[in-house]
């Protein structure tokens, strides 16, 4: 991991936070991942070798940057998905001080509208944006997962566990899917074809 990379997202991450820490309205708040669950997402990426990436919540970017890293290494290309077309543009002009925006298509977009119309298969999915809204999501997300190796990352499953556990549920009674929840940032569940 290079230096320059940790020391730059960094200083990106404290600016996102105290942001946050100015807004009480969790809307207004940016939102964005813990750096160790960030991390992570960019170790699996390289282990994965996945070309083919979805992530449904951009905000301002942060895990973004940390996914088009790691893409940079596996030649993949991200489709990143966001409903406020101010936080997807932040989002891009981030990419672009990062040169990684080669890596990424930033879409404004309504994650139920593009889930419904995509005929996509990815390899590696992020999804961190409205929890009420992930029982929906679920009829549209195992078509887009790969079956051979596809991994569904899903966060805030501990931190926020009494808002997803219809959603764990729902995921964990289908005999299709393999799961766990590890302990990391807000909780990662992490799922996948058996
Ligand atoms: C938790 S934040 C994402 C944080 C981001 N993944 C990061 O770590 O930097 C959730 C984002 O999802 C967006 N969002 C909410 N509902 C959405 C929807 N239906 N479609 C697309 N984006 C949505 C919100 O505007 C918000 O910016």
């Amino acid at each position: 991991m290079s230096l320059e990379f940790l020391a730059k997202i960094d200083v990106l991450y404290q600016h996102f936070q105290a942001h946050d820490q100015a807004y009480s309205d969790r809307l207004s708040r940016y939102r964005n991942i813990e750096p160790e669950s960030a991390e992570l997402l960019n170790v699996l990426i390289r282990t994965q070798q996945s070309k083919r990436i979805l992530e449904i919540g951009t905000s301002t970017g942060y895990s973004t940057l940390w996914l088009a890293h790691a893409a940079e290494s596996t030649s993949a290309k991200i489709t990143t998905l966001e409903i406020d077309a101010e936080r997807s543009e932040l989002a891009h002009q981030n990419a672009v001080d990062f040169s990684l925006d080669r890596f990424v298509e930033f879409l404004v977009s309504d994650a139920q509208d593009y889930l419904r119309q995509t005929t996509e298969k990815f390899d590696f999915i992020l999804l961190d944006a409205e929890r009420d809204a992930y029982c929906d999501y679920w009829n549209y997300l195992p078509q887009i997962l790969k079956e051979k190796g596809g991994l569904l990352v899903v966060d805030n499953v501990v931190s926020h566990e009494s808002e997803v556990n219809d959603f764990l549920n729902l995921v964990r009674d289908n005999p299709k899917f393999s799961t766990t929840i590890l302990p990391i940032g807000a909780g990662l569940f992490l799922v996948t074809y058996n």
